[in-house]
C-alpha cells in the first residue's frame, strides 16, 4: 500500500518549442484544442501558452533567454515533450517525502510557476529518465 498521498491529476504535459506564435496555431487550429491564452513565468524565464484536455493541460513554452531550462533543452535536444506536471495537494511535504525517498530534488523549496501555482523540479535522472514537476493550485484557481 502506498504510505504516501497520491497526486490527484496530470496537471500538464509540458512541451518545449522554439515560438509560440509558430505552434500555437497547430495546436489550437489543427490538433483542435482549446487556448487558454499566454502567459509570461519571470522566474523560470519562459513564455507560456496552455491548452484544456479535459481535466489537463497541456503547456508549450518558449524561451524568453538563452539562461532558461528552455533553451538549454532546445539546443540539446530540439523541439519535443519536455516534463510532466503531477498536482499535489501540499507540496512542501511531497518535497520532502520523495527526498527521504532518495528522488533528487532540483528545487528544495518550491517556486511560483504559471497561474501563480507553486512548483518545483525532480531530477530526472533519479526518476528514469524523465522530468517532473509538481504543482500545487490554490483552489480556486485555474490548474
Ligand atoms: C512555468 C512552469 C510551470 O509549469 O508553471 C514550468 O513548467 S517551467 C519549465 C522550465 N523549467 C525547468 O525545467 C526547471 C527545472 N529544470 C532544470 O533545472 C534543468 O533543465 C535540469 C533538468 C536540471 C537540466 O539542466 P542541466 O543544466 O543539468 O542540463 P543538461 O542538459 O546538462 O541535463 C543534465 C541531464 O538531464 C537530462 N535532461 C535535461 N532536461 C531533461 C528533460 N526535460 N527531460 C529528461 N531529461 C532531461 C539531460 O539529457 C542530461 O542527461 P545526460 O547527462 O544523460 O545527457
Ligand atoms: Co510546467
Amino acid at each position: 500500500m502506498n504510505r504516501w498521498q497520491a497526486p490527484r491529476q496530470i496537471s500538464h504535459i509540458g512541451i518545449a518549442v522554439r515560438s509560440l506564435d509558430e505552434a500555437i496555431p497547430l495546436y489550437r487550429d489543427i490538433l483542435g484544442l482549446a487556448w487558454e491564452g499566454t502567459e509570461t513565468v519571470e522566474s523560470e524565464q519562459v513564455r507560456v501558452a496552455f491548452f484544456r484536455i479535459g481535466e489537463t493541460r497541456i503547456e508549450l513554452l518558449e524561451p524568453l533567454s538563452p539562461e532558461s531550462a528552455i533553451a538549454k533543452y532546445l539546443e540539446k535536444r530540439g523541439e519535443g515533450i519536455h516534463h510532466i506536471a503531477l498536482e499535489v495537494d501540499d507540496i512542501e511535504r511531497r518535497l520532502s517525502e520523495l527526498e527521504d525517498q532518495g528522488v533528487r530534488l532540483i528545487h528544495e523549496q518550491p517556486k511560483q510557476g504559471a497561474h501563480n501555482a507553486k512548483v518545483a523540479f525532480l531530477h530526472p535522472k533519479s526518476t528514469g529518465g524523465v522530468l517532473f514537476e509538481l504543482c500545487e493550485h490554490e483552489t480556486d484557481s485555474p490548474k
